[in-house]
């Protein structure tokens, strides 16, 4: 049977993608977001739609780490550096490399700011707190910069179908409210450091707007 989801396996693979020179590993960063996709397939098929991309995208990424070239995907810098030297990526439109490793973990990276800041408004909702509104103002100041509006609408119309703040905290499988609280505090600055690295390294060689 498969093992249940839980906070703290989300926060112990973040915290293995970081290397002590601050590198970061993207078989760990995957293993993250492969963990929050069991998190949300359990939301319903409302979703599916969502996971689907996200699974696809996981899968562009596990391609490319067990390839003949899968050395040069261990960490986002090695990629980076390995793309960039050798033109894999489409810098302007898409062209030849449509679906670059850049390129896709971007999308992940931009969805990894929506989720940080998901979390720090769940993290300190009050007891009546609506996810539905938490979960769409968190997405409003992140990943809708970059959606189109048929996107963003059905985007919109799946955040009515999210369960309330009681039964998320009983999803994270990690104690009672106040320890998914702590825990929650534990896990942000882990995922805002992982961020921000990417973030620094993409803003560094020009990609933050790969097409
Ligand atoms: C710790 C547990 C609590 C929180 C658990 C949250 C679980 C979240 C899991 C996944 C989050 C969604 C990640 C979305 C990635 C989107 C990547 C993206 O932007 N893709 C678009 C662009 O790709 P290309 O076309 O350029 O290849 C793609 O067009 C998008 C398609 C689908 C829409 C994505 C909407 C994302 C909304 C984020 C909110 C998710 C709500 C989940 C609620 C728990």
């Amino acid at each position: 049977m498969a093992e249940a989801f839980s906070l703290q396996k989300v926060l112990e693979t973040f915290r293995s993608s970081l290397s002590e020179n601050k590198e970061v590993y993207i078989k760990y960063y995957i293993a993250g977001w492969q963990e929050l996709v069991s998190f949300m397939n359990s939301l319903g098929s409302v979703f599916s739609f969502i996971s689907k991309d996200v699974v696809s995208k996981i899968q562009i990424m596990e391609n490319f780490l067990s390839a003949e070239t899968g050395s040069h995907y261990i960490t986002i810098q090695s990629m980076v550096n390995y793309e960039l030297e050798n033109e894999l990526v489409d810098l302007t439109k898409r062209g030849s490399h449509p679906e670059s490793g850049c390129r896709t973990l971007l999308r992940l990276h931009r969805a990894l700011h929506w989720l940080e800041l998901f979390l720090e408004r769940l993290r300190t909702s009050t007891e009546d707190g609506k996810t539905s509104i938490m979960c769409s103002d968190a997405y409003n100041e992140s990943l809708a910069h970059h959606h189109p509006w048929l996107i963003r609408k059905t985007v919109g119309v799946a955040f009515c179908a999210l369960p309330g703040r009681d039964t998320f905290f009983d999803v994270m499988n990690a104690g009672d409210h106040m320890q998914v609280v702590a825990l929650l505090g534990e896990s942000l600055p882990l995922i805002a450091e992982v961020y921000q690295i990417t973030e620094d390294l993409y803003a560094k060689n020009g990609l933050l707007d790969l097409p």
